[in-house]
């Protein structure tokens, strides 16, 4: 183990286009759409490995891969994810993946003195009952939703982890925690996925086949935010590039929605016009979950795509690509 270093001050600053720079899970929603962001604004050594190729629980293999590529940026968008109902039934799985994942890859970085890593946590690591809109500063404060406990302490770990590395290290290495989320590459698979690809999938599927009615999850009373992940991968972006501190920062819209209002609005844009039911036998999670953003707009930061926007898009990327769903 190295001498400590205490915390230094550092200027972020724009990224050197040239350099390596490492997106773990590339293929995943947030990953490949950080990954178009880069292309986008000419980053030219993109590193992506599949879990195929590269199997973050493995230790070995993690420490080899950051010892031959060397990244000098990376975003840590590999993780085990999955709605309220895959949360609560495999808690286990998000718990333990989420924690190996994590730790090797952040070790291995830190071996390697990788310049500037984000670490992507999530709202759920909150407070249930938090006061709303969140402010960061809520985190430990009382207890957590049960139906994604385990996946949020994970997430938890993984920002201590990183303030434990500025404060041994004094590497600049920070963590962002972004609310629900959604757009092309999302997982659609009925069971697993989050509400609003969930929710796309059944009511064209309703439209297609011309069904009466459909049924979601839950009372549709709980809200939530929602924000496109074209906007999330400029937000890490400009983190990166905009901002250093150990606390982690919000990265959401500021404004949410009843599910049952997201249902009608869904219903609405593919054009399905049957009724819909509630399984109360469903769980509601927590009943709100709304961020402040404060934090990532004083970083000079704010979400520009609408919901029905993003919406719209979506659901036409999913039109186009239904044939080749990820599972
Ligand atoms: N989606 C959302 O609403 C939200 C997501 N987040 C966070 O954003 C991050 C990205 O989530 P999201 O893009 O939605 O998730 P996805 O499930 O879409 O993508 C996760 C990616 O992680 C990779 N991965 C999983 N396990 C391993 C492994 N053992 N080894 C290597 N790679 C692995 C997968 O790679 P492969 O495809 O190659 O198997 C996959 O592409 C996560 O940290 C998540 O917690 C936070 C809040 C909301
Ligand atoms: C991002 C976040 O995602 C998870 O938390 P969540 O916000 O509760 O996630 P969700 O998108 O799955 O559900 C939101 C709401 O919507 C309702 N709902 C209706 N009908 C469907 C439906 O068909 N599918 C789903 N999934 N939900 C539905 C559902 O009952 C709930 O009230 C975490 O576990 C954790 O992974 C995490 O960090």
């Amino acid at each position: 183990m190295s001498a400590p270093t205490s915390e230094q001050t550092f200027v972020p600053g724009a990224l050197d286009r040239s350099a390596p720079f490492y997106v773990a899970g590339h293929r995943g929603l947030v990953g490949s759409a950080v990954w178009r962001t880069l292309e986008k604004e000419g980053f030219s050594h993109l590193i992506g490995r599949t879990s195929a190729e590269l199997d973050l629980k493995d230790r070995a293999a993690v420490f080899d891969f950051f010892r031959e590529q060397r990244p000098r940026y990376v975003v840590l968008a590999a993780a085990k994810v999955g709605g309220i109902v895959a949360n609560n039934t495999y808690p286990v799985d998000f718990l333990s993946e989420n924690l190996q994942i994590q730790l090797n890859v952040l070790d291995a970085a830190l071996e390697a003195r990788t310049e500037r890593v984000l670490f992507l946590g999530s709202s759920c690591i909150y407070p249930r009952l938090a006061p709303q809109p969140i402010v960061e500063d809520s985190l430990l404060t009382g207890h957590l939703e049960p139906t994604n406990d385990a996946y949020a302490i994970a997430k938890i770990a993984g920002i201590m982890q990183i303030q434990a590395v500025r404060r041994q290290y004094g590497l600049p290495w920070i963590s962002a925690m972004p609310t629900n989320l959604y757009g092309p590459g999302d997982n659609f698979s009925p069971t697993g996925s989050h509400v609003l690809p969930a929710l796309i999938r059944r009511y064209d599927e309703a439209r297609t086949a011309g069904a009466p009615s459909v049924t979601n999850w839950g009372t549709g009373t709980p809200r939530r935010e929602l924000l496109h992940v074209d906007d999330m991968a400029a937000a890490c972006l400009h983190l990166l590039e905009h901002y250093d501190g150990p606390s982690q920062v919000n990265v959401g819209t500021g404004t949410d929605v009843t599910i049952r209002e997201l249902a009608e609005t869904v219903a609405r844009v593919v054009g399905y016009e049957g009724e819909t039911q509630w399984d109360t036998s469903k769980p509601d999670g927590t009943p709100q979950k709304l961020l402040d953003v404060s934090r990532l707009a004083d970083a000079g930061w704010r979400a520009s795509i609408s919901l029905e926007d993003g919406l719209r898009s979506t659901v036409e990327w999913y039109r186009e690509n239904v044939g080749a769903l990820r599972t």
